[in-house]
């Protein structure tokens, strides 16, 4: 075994096997832990080693702070290769995987920049998922009385919030494009897995895979549903009369003169690609926490009952505009966004010069993974972190404060573009959901289990629910 020692001038990092290094660390169902106790034993920076690749981990909020805030620039890239960006995206990036060039910085800008202010006219955000809410509810009532497992009609209403964002239309069960969604995301998910696999051990890349061959096919008539999409658009554009994200895309192309290759066409498929990637497993999955977190506390649902009853009333929609009024539900979310981080690991980072961080050199294309789930769970920063405790979200006064250190979206120049569509759409949701239902255990079945289950993800494993009219 290799001996705990700083690597080429890096950080210190747990021993490793010949060959493999510390990939048990992160195969191990107790990945989470394992890399919580290893930040903790290094102090908070660790160099873990996996095959070919070596990584730099930050696991405390003051080297978070230091590498995307301070350093602003110096960590804003993404791997190479990352994002399977060779086979399908290497020229006209999207998001995720775009770099810190002019043009990527532009496209950036200005999606994330849509994203936050998207509406016209009556069609606005707040709308948009309002509508969506009422549609959730209808297949909910379907299943009223009868146990269910609810992830299916949760992904669908984040599929539809994100497609009439971008897309101007929505899918019903069975449409082309829900088999977009779940087709080719998920097996894209997979093809991001199998490609840090194969960076860890290069030969694999010869290796025939299956995996690979259906992302490969399965993307491609993903990307020629959009392109579909994308050519009915231009069709019927009107200049400065955007309908949704691909109009707002289509007039942007018309201003100034570098504008049409910064949005080009074959970068927008790519782009919505992302923002599907990106909102999609994110939403639904925090929404399935939510539900096992209620099935576990029973007093915190009777909480949000009581909070909605006495703030609001009875049949009324809740609205933007009452959040203020609804704190503990509010503190609940962001609890669950805390114990339960979607995106526990962000996504990869990259140096993009010789730069340090703390008392290490770091150089030029070293990976920077940021471990949000320790920082979360930093007994330092939280009091007894294993605990669900919406409380350390609210103020004496009952006001909602977040320290700080809450980093579910991440921080700086890469940070979540979808956080405040993330956040309006998961309080919207869930704050109609606990107005209008009940949330109960089957008869006779065990509480869900409260495993973390990574995928691309923070799964929590498959459960079922009751749910009934209030
Ligand atoms: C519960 C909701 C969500 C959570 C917790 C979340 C969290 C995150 C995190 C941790 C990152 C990584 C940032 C980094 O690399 O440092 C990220 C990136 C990203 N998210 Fe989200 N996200 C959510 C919802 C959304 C939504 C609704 C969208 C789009 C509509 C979205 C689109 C993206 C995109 C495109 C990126 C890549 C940004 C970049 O590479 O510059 N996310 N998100």
């Amino acid at each position: 075994r290799l001996s705990d020692k700083a690597l080429d001038g890096l950080p210190p990092g747990p021993s490793g096997w010949p060959w493999i290094g510390n990939l048990s660390i992160l195969a191990s169902p107790h990945r989470h832990q394992k890399m919580f106790d290893a930040g903790q034993r290094f102090g908070g920076i660790l160099t873990i080693n996996l095959g070919a690749v070596k990584q730099v981990w930050v696991t405390s909020h003051k080297y978070f702070q230091q590498a995307l805030v301070d350093r602003v620039w110096e960590f804003a890239g993404r791997p190479h290769g990352f994002w399977v960006t060779d086979a399908t995206t290497k020229l006209f990036p999207g998001i995720l995987a775009s770099g810190v060039d002019k043009t990527s910085r532009n496209v950036r800008r200005f999606t994330a920049t849509a994203l936050r202010s998207f509406g016209f006219g009556r069609t606005s955000l707040q709308n948009v998922i309002l509508q969506e809410s009422e549609d959730l509810h209808q297949e909910f009532r379907k299943h009223q009385g009868v146990p269910f497992n609810p992830r299916d009609q949760l992904a669908h209403a984040a599929a539809n919030i994100i497609a009439f964002i971008t897309l101007g239309r929505t899918f019903r069960q069975g449409d082309e494009g829900l088999q977009f969604v779940n087709e080719t995301l998920t097996s894209g998910v997979k093809q991001v897995i199998n490609s840090q696999r194969d960076k860890m051990f290069p030969f694999l890349r010869y290796v025939p895979m299956k995996s690979r061959k259906v992302f490969q096919e399965s993307f491609k008539t993903g990307k020629s549903f959009l392109e579909n999409i994308i050519r009915e658009h231009i069709a019927t554009h009107e200049v400065g009369q955007p309908r949704d994200f691909i109009d707002m895309w289509l007039d942007e192309r018309q201003k100034g003169d570098s504008a049409e290759d910064d949005f080009a066409l074959e970068r927008l498929a790519n782009v919505l690609v992302d923002i599907f990637s990106g909102g999609y497993e994110t939403s639904t999955t925090t929404l399935q926490w939510l539900f096992a977190v209620l099935l576990h506390n029973p007093d915190i649902q009777e909480k949000i009952h009581e909070e909605i009853k006495s703030a609001i009333g009875d049949g009324i929609q809740i609205r933007l505009d009452h959040q203020e009024h609804l704190p503990y539900t509010h503190a609940v979310i962001l609890e669950t966004l805390r114990k339960y981080p979607p995106a526990p690991f962000a996504v990869p980072h990259l140096a993009t010069e010789d730069t340090t961080l703390g008392p290490y050199r770091i150089p030029k294309g070293t990976r920077l993974m940021l471990h949000l789930y320790s920082i979360h769970h930093d007994p330092q920063l939280w009091e007894r972190p294993e605990e669900f405790r919406p409380e350390r979200f609210l103020t004496d006064d009952n006001k909602v404060k977040e320290p700080e250190y809450f980093v579910a979206f991440s921080g700086g120049r890469r940070t979540c573009i979808g956080e405040q569509l993330g956040r309006k759409e998961l309080y919207l949701l869930f704050a109609n959901i606990m107005r209008s239902f009940r949330v109960s255990l089957p008869p006779g079945a065990d509480l869900p289990s409260l495993e973390l289950m990574q995928g691309a993800v923070l799964y929590p494993r498959p459960f079922m629910i009751v749910l009934e009219e209030r």
